[in-house]
């Protein structure tokens, strides 16, 4: 990426200072309309790019995630025009093949952009470069880059084996069928069903996932949106994929992006704590994305949820029940849940979540850190939490290790300041929340302040 672009990308940033302090709020209560989905925005993007004809997509997410996408696929020779004043984009795909064939790519720390781009740019093949910021470079890549590399691509490494920086060369595709790991991260078999259109010319191509497959509503994603785009993928549960031959990405016209079910966790998590009621609006029972199930949870929890087509609604009588279980369905809304554990009636366990420890940071070590310095006891287990609440909280400073969730999460440890549960917190660096929800504090203290009306 070229500095120039690069600054742009900072200048987007809205700029917090070096902390916020949040002082206890009492009761949440309110409407937000929710950014863009960042999982929804990102594959659209690519999808549209890879497709023929022109995609207006309507309410893209507006952060660093999606702005490097935009900004890679612009390197990569795709001309795409932003609606002034709106989040409404026009992108001019390119049937099927990148306009240039020599690039260097900066991805920040979006997974969401280098799993997908890698796999497009090896099977198209071509003098690539993808590169991110330091986390990004702790990041695996591994079972993608060696699911593609068996059947004829040529990515290497150019830093430590197994993780980006990466240079993707041009090689000689001479199998159709991938196998893929698929325990470290989903993202891997989404890249290479995304891929696939791009390799199944005149025959099928078929993934075959190697052992468990974590994170498996992110495919429903995947799966949904490349049938919007002309795609259609056999399936045999969560094992096989086949990618019939001849099928070509065709843009769908419009294309609406929903609001992001994650993001939406902190709003419906204060509804819950405090007793609400609380709407978020953008997601609902007709969402395609896996963390609108973080309401299950909070009903297990003792809060009630309604939902219409387009939003999410939660009030509580102010007593959250301690709760017990599997979250490998929602790995980024689950963080919420260890800080809702916070105001329960007891213990909260939360299981299955290895693959925090590969993401923005080690989330399980992050979190259990922070968790402790509010006065939680807090079991850090290889793959679990457990997260007995204090007696009363204790006023922190909550260290955010360039983390968006762990910023976001931790704003709720102020809150329920009527039952003298919540506490002050200080949040460090809280400008990292710009990789997927660039104005977060803002509308978190707005809503304090509908609350205060
Ligand atoms: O495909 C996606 O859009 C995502 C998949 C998940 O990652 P893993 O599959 O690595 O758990 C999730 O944590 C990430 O924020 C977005
Ligand atoms: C894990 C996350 O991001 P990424 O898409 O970079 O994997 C996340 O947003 O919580």
């Amino acid at each position: 990426m070229t500095n120039q672009s690069k600054q742009k990308i900072k200048h987007a940033k809205k700029h917090y200072p070096k902390f916020i302090d949040l002082h206890p709020v009492a009761v949440c209560r309110g409407i937000v309309k929710l950014p863009g989905s960042k999982s929804i925005s990102n594959r659209t993007l690519l999808l549209a790019a890879l497709a023929k004809g022109t995609t207006v997509i309507h309410d893209l997410l507006a952060s660093d995630d999606t702005l490097v996408m935009l900004m890679a696929l612009k390197q990569l020779g795709i001309n795409w025009e932003q609606a002034e004043g709106t989040q409404n984009y026009t992108v001019h795909g390119c049937d099927g093949r990148f306009p240039t064939h020599q690039a260097d790519l900066f991805m920040g720390n979006a997974g969401t952009a280098i799993r997908p781009l890698t796999a497009a740019l090896a099977a198209m093949g071509g003098d690539y470069t993808l590169h991110g910021v330091a986390r990004m470079h702790e990041r695996p890549i591994g079972d993608l880059v060696e699911a593609l590399n068996a059947i004829g691509t040529r990515i290497a490494y150019t830093g430590v084996a197994g993780y980006p920086p990466l240079h993707i060369h041009r090689g000689q595709l001479h199998a159709q069928q991938m196998s893929v790991r698929g325990n470290v991260s989903s993202q891997f078999l989404t890249a290479l069903l995304m891929a696939s259109p791009l390799m199944a010319r005149d025959q099928p191509v078929s993934i075959n996932v190697i052992g468990d497959l974590i994170s498996k509503p992110y495919i429903e994603i995947t799966l949904n949106l490349l049938q919007r785009f002309g795609i259609s993928v056999e399936r045999d549960g969560w094992q096989s994929f086949i990618i019939p031959a001849g099928q070509n990405y065709q843009s769908p016209g419009t294309i609406h992006v929903e609001g992001d079910a994650s993001s939406a966790s902190y709003f419906l998590a204060a509804g819950a704590i405090t007793g609400g009621p609380m709407r978020v609006e953008g997601v609902g029972k007709n969402s395609i994305q896996g963390d609108v199930r973080f309401v299950e949870a909070l009903a297990q929890m003792g809060a009630n949820i309604t939902m219409g087509d387009n939003w999410i609604e939660v009030s509580s009588n102010g007593v959250l029940k301690a709760i017990d279980a599997d979250f490998n369905h929602i790995p980024d809304a689950a963080m919420t849940i260890a800080i809702a554990a916070l105001y329960a009636d007891g213990p909260s366990t939360l299981r299955n979540i290895a693959s925090w420890r590969v993401k923005e940071t080690d989330r399980l070590s992050a979190m259990a850190t922070e968790l402790r310095k509010l006065g939680a006891t807090v079991e850090e287990g290889e793959d679990y939490l457990r997260v007995t609440p204090p007696a009363a909280m204790q006023p922190a400073t909550i260290d955010t290790y360039d983390d968006h969730r762990m910023a976001m999460c931790f704003s709720l440890a102020s809150l329920d300041g009527a039952a003298l549960r919540g506490t002050t917190v200080r949040i460090n660096d809280p400008q990292c929340v710009a990789k997927t929800f660039p104005d977060y504090f803002d509308v978190f203290a707005k809503l304090a302040e509908q609350t205060l009306l």
